[in-house]
């Protein structure tokens, strides 16, 4: 077991690494830290090594294409096959009690065996913990061991405070009366930014470019009444079962009755395009919030999303509209990332 002080673990989907390593490096720098990223391609992860400053705040604002951000305590390295436990508990004294286990790997092909592997291991080493008084309900902490293999890897610890999901995947299964996978994304984006349940005060909806209308569908079934635009056609269970109207039209021309709590928007189409839709939506206050895609389809993924995401800043700035602006990569986002735009009470 080696000490692995100042090291920081960030997941993310394999083939992001270097658009992590890049938005560390950036977010770093504002927090006053310094230090430097290591990656290996399609690794599923990026280790920070900080030399100077306290990029803690990151756990608790997020990173965009990081899934998780946590401080490592060790490295685990050969663990021995009879007695994986007997190697890794004196790090697990010295940093207990926790209040979570999570057995975590990188998001990638390979690492189903290892999965099956980790349900075996938690099997084993949950009871040691709890008999030992070290995984317990009142600690403020949670315990990550993150497996590169089943036996290398590397020990951390988190704040209970800030809310991760296991492995930085929220898994979700789709109902069978979706009417799309889409459904599945905006579920993970709203638990992402809004938390669980009906958000407080979105009352009312638009959703650009529905059809077929998971996404309508999944505001629908929280009680929001939703407009749903698109050329398309919309489920008919939809229409018939939920609070929803479809209004058959175009997303970039169509404009509300009436100003609504929430705008959504999964069109396909340029981010920039998508971006200034959305900005007319908030300077106008045809809607005071605002969720959507911005597709990534070029090589310096992350600096393009800054570069479109200090844009809108800007834009609702100079228009006297004040937001807070969120992103994140989602486990359901391939090449593109899912903003927040809140711009209530500010
Ligand atoms: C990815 S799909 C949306 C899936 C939807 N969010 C769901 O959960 O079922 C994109 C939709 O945008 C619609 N679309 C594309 N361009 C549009 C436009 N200019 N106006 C309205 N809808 C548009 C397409 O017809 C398509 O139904």
């Amino acid at each position: 077991m080696s000490s692995s002080e100042e090291v920081f673990l960030a997941l993310c989907r394999p083939g992001f690494e270097s658009d992590l390593a890049a938005e560390l490096t950036d977010r770093c720098a504002e927090l006053g830290a310094s230090g430097y990223p290591q990656t290996t391609d399609d690794s599923g992860y990026v280790l920070w090594n900080n030399l100077q400053g306290d990029p803690d705040a990151l756990l608790e604002t997020g990173l965009i294409f990081g899934r998780s951000f946590y401080p490592l305590t060790a490295a685990f390295e050969d663990l021995p096959e009879q007695d994986r436990i007997g190697a890794l508990w004196p790090e697990l004294e010295r940093q207990g009690p926790f209040a979570e286990l999570f057995l975590e790997h990188a998001d990638t092909n390979a690492s189903r065996e290892l999965a099956r592997f980790l349900r075996g291991f938690r099997k084993a080493l949950e009871p040691r913990l709890r008999k030992a008084g070290l995984l317990r309900d009142r600690a403020d902490r949670r315990l990550h061991l993150f497996f590169e293999d089943s036996r290398n890897g590397r020990v951390g610890v988190s704040p209970l405070a800030v809310p991760l999901p296991e492995g930085g995947l929220t898994r979700l299964r789709l109902a069978p009366e979706a009417p799309s996978r889409s459904a599945l994304k905006l579920e993970e984006a709203m638990l992402r930014f809004l938390g669980r349940g009906k958000p407080p005060g979105l009352h009312t909806a638009v959703d650009l470019g529905a059809a077929p209308g998971g996404w309508s569908w999944q505001l629908a079934r929280l009680g929001i009444k939703v407009t749903g635009v698109d050329h398309g056609r919309l489920d008919p269970r939809l229409l018939d079962e939920y609070p929803v109207r479809h209004v058959s039209g175009d997303a970039f021309t169509w404009r509300p009755e009436r100003p609504v709590d929430l705008v959504v928007c999964d069109v396909v189409d340029k981010p920039a395009r998508t971006l200034a839709l959305m900005q007319k939506w908030l300077e106008q206050g045809w809607a005071r919030t605002a969720l959507f895609n911005l597709k990534l389809p070029m090589a310096r993924r992350y600096r393009e999303s800054r570069a479109l995401l200090e844009r809108l800043g800007d834009g609702l700035e100079r228009r006297q509209v004040g937001a807070m602006i969120q992103a994140a990569h989602l486990y359901h986002d391939r090449e593109e990332i899912t903003v927040w735009v809140d711009t209530r009470a500010h």
